[in-house]
């Protein structure tokens, strides 16, 4: 058996605020994985690990997002502005915003010098996303004719980054797209076992009636697989869904 010098650290998880969706995550993303968020367009991946920076960036730490979509700063400060009314600290949106570090990618060749670089900054935050890992390989999958090069340069970012997230500690979050099944009777990943493989949880999340947004948790190391949550994005945040 190894020996141990000492006791490994545990680490509170990343939350995003929303209750039911960080109890569904046993308290939020959680540190030392990679955890995909999948799921149709506008159903809610970006405001998920954006709520999740902006509660790194209210308790004083920092987060990075590796932006590969044009994030909108206009939301960004809705959700900061939000949190900031409802905490108790000093802090103002200059605060929260210095401490999100914002690293644009145009194409992927950037995302992927985006990701390398990141390494740089992984002992200082306690959370790095990839907004998202899938869409610039949607558009390089489609001329790929080397057969599933472009997955496997995707799938090495996101190998790259579980590294990251096991040597430093930190949560990394990835949102991913979905594709039609022609087989299947549902939307599926982007990047199947390989993607799936790599993501130590995995959440799936719909829009449903009333613009409300149900959560499944697919896989995690220690919640059981096939939970739901509900939740709805609103002004200032996310709020508690109505079940459906
Ligand atoms: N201030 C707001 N109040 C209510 N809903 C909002 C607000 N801002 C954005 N939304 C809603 O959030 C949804 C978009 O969410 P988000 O960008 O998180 O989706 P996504 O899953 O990342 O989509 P995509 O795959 O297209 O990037 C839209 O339905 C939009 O109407």
């Amino acid at each position: 058996m190894r020996a141990r010098a000492k006791a490994v650290p545990v680490s509170d998880p990343i939350p995003t605020g929303c209750r039911p969706v960080d109890e569904l995550m046993g308290g939020g993303f959680e540190r030392g994985v990679v955890t995909q968020v999948y799921g149709p367009p506008a159903a809610g991946k970006t405001n998920l690990a954006l709520a999740a920076a902006v509660e790194v960036a209210a308790g004083g730490d920092r987060a990075l997002y590796i932006d590969t979509e044009g994030l909108s700063i206009d939301r960004f400060e809705q959700l900061a502005e939000g949190r900031l009314d409802r905490g108790d600290g000093d802090d103002d949106l200059d605060a929260l915003a210095s401490r999100l570090v914002i690293s644009e990618a145009y194409d992927f060749d950037d995302q992927r010098e985006a990701v390398r670089d990141a390494e740089e900054l992984a002992e200082e935050v306690e959370l790095i996303v990839l907004d998202s890992a899938t869409g610039f390989y949607r558009l390089e999958r489609a001329g790929d004719t080397q057969g599933g090069e472009s997955l496997r340069k995707v799938a090495k970012q996101v190998t790259h980054l579980l590294s990251l997230a096991r040597r430093h500690d930190v949560a990394v979050v990835i949102t991913n797209q979905v594709f039609t099944d022609p087989e299947g009777d549902r939307d599926r990943a982007l990047g199947g076992n390989t993607l799936n493989h790599w993501t130590g949880a995995i959440l799936r999340v719909d829009r449903f009636r009333g613009g409300n947004r149900r959560v499944t948790l697919e896989k995690h190391r220690s919640k059981p697989a096939g939970d739901t949550a509900t939740f709805r994005i609103v002004g200032d945040g996310l709020a508690e869904g109505a079940d459906g």
